[in-house]
């Protein structure tokens, strides 16, 4: 079996503006994969490429093995989308909405209907089926998403940023439903802001930054490449930081005192305490308390991301030279959108009836 999803080289540019820059991804059959990053990385562009509604400058998509242009339908119809945005049509009730999509991916009206009352009563909106769009509260809106991707049963799941301003109890019962549904086999691409969902749901995320990948990992892995930090509490006044320095061994990347507090910046906490302690009682230090707190997901996140920024800044700066710096670059990608308009205007004709579907403007 292909992989759910694979891009080579993926690049998409908007007039100057690169979005994705030769993205490479794989994503398994079965995986729940997350696509983390800050505003701007690329992700939405990511998706949209994948289900069509975006036109890619170069390299490779395919999902399930079709390619997301030349084989555009047998791609898109293994794929249920759920956007950030609401963008469903206003006028109907909603089970027409869901039977229509169906319907326009080929399922049979009777099918269409019963498959409209499944995803209904299974994402706790089916007494709502007969109300139009705008008469559902915010979180039901959300959950009308996710049944109108749910609609055709797809094999790859997309929800980008599915739980953004939806409540607490929306947000877990969100949690439950797409984990079944990984459970039951559905391939799934998440986008999110909440680091705690991807590290909660994911088995792998990649974290993008200016349309090019990062890194990819497991949550736990991530987590494994920040440094902990061991704080002390010792017995008497601690002396100088140095002088703790020079009894610890060359795993101290750190060490900060005050009082007779102790905070030692180490890589692993857990596998490194044992050697802290012996070094210390060696130095004589006696130990009263001690804890390790680990770097969170988040913080890795937005470390990784800030390194990449400073080199991005750095070479854009460089190109930008003749362009007469910040404002310079804000005419270039005005002009970028500009034309970008032009360019997918044509690719926008083609999958219109799609988008009518979807109901992109
Ligand atoms: N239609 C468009 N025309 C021109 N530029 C665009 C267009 N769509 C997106 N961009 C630009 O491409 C870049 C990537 O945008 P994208 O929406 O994919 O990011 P994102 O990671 O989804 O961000 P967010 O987390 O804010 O949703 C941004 O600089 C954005 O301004």
């Amino acid at each position: 079996m292909p992989p759910a999803i694979e891009t080579v080289d993926l690049v998409k540019d908007y007039g100057e503006l690169r979005a994705l820059n030769e993205l490479s991804l794989t994503v398994e059959e079965g995986e729940f994969f997350g696509l983390l990053g800050p505003n701007g990385a690329g992700k939405t562009t990511f998706i949209n490429t994948l289900v069509g509604l975006v036109r890619k400058s170069g390299g490779k998509a395919q999902v399930f093995g079709y390619d997301v242009e030349a084989d555009y339908q047998q791609a898109r119809n293994a794929i249920g989308l759920a956007p950030q945005e609401f963008n469903v049509d206003r006028f109907f009730p909603i089970r027409e909405v869901l039977m229509h999509k169906a319907g326009y991916h080929g399922i049979p009206e009777d099918e269409a209907g019963e498959r409209a009352d499944e995803v209904l009563k299974r994402v706790g909106i089916y007494d709502k089926r007969n109300e139009r769009f705008d008469w559902l509260s915010g979180g039901m809106k959300r959950r009308l998403l996710l049944a109108r991707a749910l609609v055709t049963d797809p094999d790859l799941l997309i929800l980008d940023e599915p739980t953004a301003g939806v409540d607490v109890q929306l947000r877990h019962d969100l949690w439950d439903l797409v984990t079944e549904l990984n459970e039951e086999g559905t391939t799934i691409l998440l986008t999110t802001h909440y680091i705690e969902e991807a590290e909660r749901l994911c088995d792998r995320v990649a974290i993008m930054n200016e349309g090019h990948k990062v890194t990819v990992a497991t949550p736990d892995d991530l987590k494994r490449r920040g440094t902990d930090t061991i704080e002390i509490r010792l017995e008497s006044t601690s002396p100088a930081a140095t002088t703790i320095e020079s009894a610890l061994g060359e795993y101290a990347h750190e060490v900060s005192t005050s009082g007779d507090q102790l905070e030692i910046r180490v890589d692993d906490g857990g596998s490194t305490v044992p050697q802290v302690l012996h070094d210390l009682e060696a130095a004589g230090h006696e130990i009263a308390d001690l804890e390790i707190s680990r770097t969170s997901l988040e913080e890795i996140f937005v470390d990784l991301t800030r390194q990449e920024d400073r080199s991005v800044t750095r070479s854009s700066a460089s190109s930008a030279s003749g362009s007469g710096g910040p404002d310079g670059d804000d005419v270039a990608s005005e002009a970028a959108h500009g034309q970008t308009q032009e360019q997918e205007r044509e690719h926008e004709h083609e999958h219109e009836q799609e988008r009518e579907q979807e109901g992109v403007a």
